[in-house]
């Protein structure tokens, strides 16, 4: 069975959920192997890149991190539109952020890309102590919903890099009726150029 050598994906990742729940932090920690303890709230959204090696191919993941300020809602079709992953963050330690995240996914199901991978990220998991949304509560919603569940720390680390590698890995798949060929042509110095333009 001929393999196709140079399996390169470039894929659009949203990161949505409630403010404060952790999302640039679990970014950072993906992308530069750093925690804040004190992260500012961001504003509109921020961009990041890293590219994941998964099996015989890579992932550029181009990771829009967007701000949970209720007034920043409008903006957000903007980041996931298009979007092939979404990783939906919520913070373990408030049913709020629960809320709120059921209802991004919600949105998601309605207005976003049919094929996209949603992860749902019950972040903070370091803070056991404070825990009040349980785990099995939230694999149950994930599992009746389409979604694959894990929860994470940005400040351990604990599965930060395994959840972008699980959405890497479902990636391909998930984009195959989109790429019937199941070969995708980066242009990388194109590439470059329009992420330092669009970014920088
Ligand atoms: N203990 C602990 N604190 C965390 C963790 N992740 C983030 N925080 C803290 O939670 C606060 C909010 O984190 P952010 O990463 O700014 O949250 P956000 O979801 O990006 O917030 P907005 O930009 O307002 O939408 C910061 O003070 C972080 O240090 C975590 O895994 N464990």
């Amino acid at each position: 069975m001929a393999t196709i050598g140079h399996n390169n994906l470039n894929a659009k990742l949203v990161l949505l959920g409630d403010m404060g729940a952790g999302k640039s932090s679990v970014v950072l920690r993906f992308v530069k192997g750093q925690f804040l303890e004190f992260q500012e709230s961001t504003i509109g959204a921020a961009f990041f890149s890293q590219t994941l090696a998964v099996n015989d191919a890579t992932v550029k993941f181009e990771i829009w991190d967007t701000a949970g300020q209720e007034r920043y809602h409008s903006l957000a079709p903007m980041y996931y539109r298009g979007a092939a992953a979404a990783i939906i963050v919520y913070d373990i330690t408030t049913q709020e952020s629960f809320s709120r995240a059921k209802k991004w996914v919600q949105e998601l199901q309605k207005q976003g890309n049919p094929n996209m991978v949603m992860a749902l990220a019950g972040n903070k998991a370091d803070l056991e102590e404070k825990r009040v949304v349980l785990a099995e509560e939230a694999r149950t919603y994930a599992e009746e919903n389409g979604l694959f569940f894990m929860e994470t720390s940005a400040k351990t680390a604990k599965n930060v890099n395994e959840i972008f590698y699980e959405i890497a890995k479902k990636l391909p798949r998930a984009q195959a009726p989109q790429n019937p060929a199941g070969m995708v042509l980066v242009d990388r110095q194109g590439d470059a150029a329009r992420a330092s333009s669009c970014c920088s």
